[in-house]
């Protein structure tokens, strides 16, 4: 695998506000990349920083082993569309892709126009005038005709209709199959993309909390629902995410592997082991930053 960008150490301060601390990571070619985390973590400064339209307090970054301060060439290679409107007052659509065309070294005229009859876009319209929607739209055309080798996408379904939402997620696999870049994907609809994603990259307090492989995480979050006692013995020492309980019944959420022995305990004790949904796991991962072995607020 190829290391197409690496952050070391990033730190970003907003006044008092200690935004970014310390974080370091490093993005693989071809990938695609989930960044999560609750609202005012830092995602979209992270992804500013990267992009090099927030300057950063300290730290490095580099794209493709070059550092991306002031380097043009680099900003080549990265497309960066944001959820806020682009600064384009009095301008048309067509105008727009054109501009965008420019900026681009890899931008696909004919994939463009593909996706404009797609999304039935009218692009003789001036952008201030387009719904919510389509101004998402023009962004998820741009993000994709650019095809530059790092796309990144900051909350890309702001606006689109259940239908609109499915039909870009499903564009923008079909072309990354065809057409590999790495990819970072900023959202909130986590149930949506989560098979879109192969790794996920998690901010709390405006530290990395994780960045890991889908599947391996996908591995060790489980949902445990039965009587406690029954449990007990098995989650002793494991990382419990979540609690509820429905009478003599309850539900745990475990982030911790389960061995095959440990699952056929359980379920000889009539423990009933379900995995959970990503959705639910970053939930209970942002919400219980305080983590501790066999315990969550309290709990067990
Ligand atoms: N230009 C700025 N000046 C001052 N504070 C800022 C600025 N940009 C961001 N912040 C602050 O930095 C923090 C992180 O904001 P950011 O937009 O990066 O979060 P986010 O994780 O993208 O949030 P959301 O999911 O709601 O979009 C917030 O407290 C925000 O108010």
């Amino acid at each position: 695998m190829i290391n197409i960008l690496e952050c070391k150490n990033l730190n970003k301060t907003f006044g008092k506000t200690n935004v970014l601390k310390d974080i370091s990571f490093i993005l693989e070619e071809n990938k695609i990349y989930g960044l999560l985390g609750r609202n005012g973590v830092g995602k979209t400064t992270l992804l500013n920083l990267i992009c090099n339209q927030v300057t950063r307090d300290s730290g490095e970054i580099k794209l493709f082993d070059e550092e991306i301060f002031e380097n043009s060439k680099a900003m080549e290679n990265i497309c960066f569309i944001k959820e806020k409107d682009l600064p384009v007052e009095g301008y048309k659509i067509k105008k727009i892709f054109k501009i965008a065309s420019i900026l681009y070294k890899n931008w696909d005229e004919e994939y463009k126009d593909y996706l404009i009859k797609e999304f039935n876009l009218d692009v003789n319209k001036k952008y201030e005038n387009l719904s919510r929607g389509n101004k998402s739209i023009v962004g998820a055309i741009i993000g994709l005709a650019s095809r530059a080798k790092l796309t990144i996408f900051d909350e890309p379904s702001l606006g689109l209709d259940a239908a609109a939402r499915y039909k870009f997620y499903n564009i923008l696999l079909e072309d990354y199959e065809k057409n590999p870049r790495t990819i970072i994907l900023s959202t909130h609809l986590i149930d949506e993309v989560s098979n879109l994603f192969e790794e996920i990259i998690l901010l709390t307090e405006g530290k990395l909390m994780l960045k890991e492989d889908v599947h391996s995480l996908m591995e060790k979050a489980y949902f445990l629902n039965g009587r406690e006692d029954n449990m007990k013995k098995v989650i002793e020492g494991k990382k419990v995410i979540h609690k509820e309980g429905f009478g003599a019944t309850t539900i745990l959420g475990i982030f911790d592997s389960l061995t095959r022995e440990e699952v056929k305990m359980l379920k000889d004790n009539n423990v009933e082991v379900s995995s959970m949904p990503l959705q639910k796991l970053f939930i209970y991962l942002t919400e219980n930053v305080d983590i501790k072995e066999g315990k969550v607020n309290g709990c067990c």
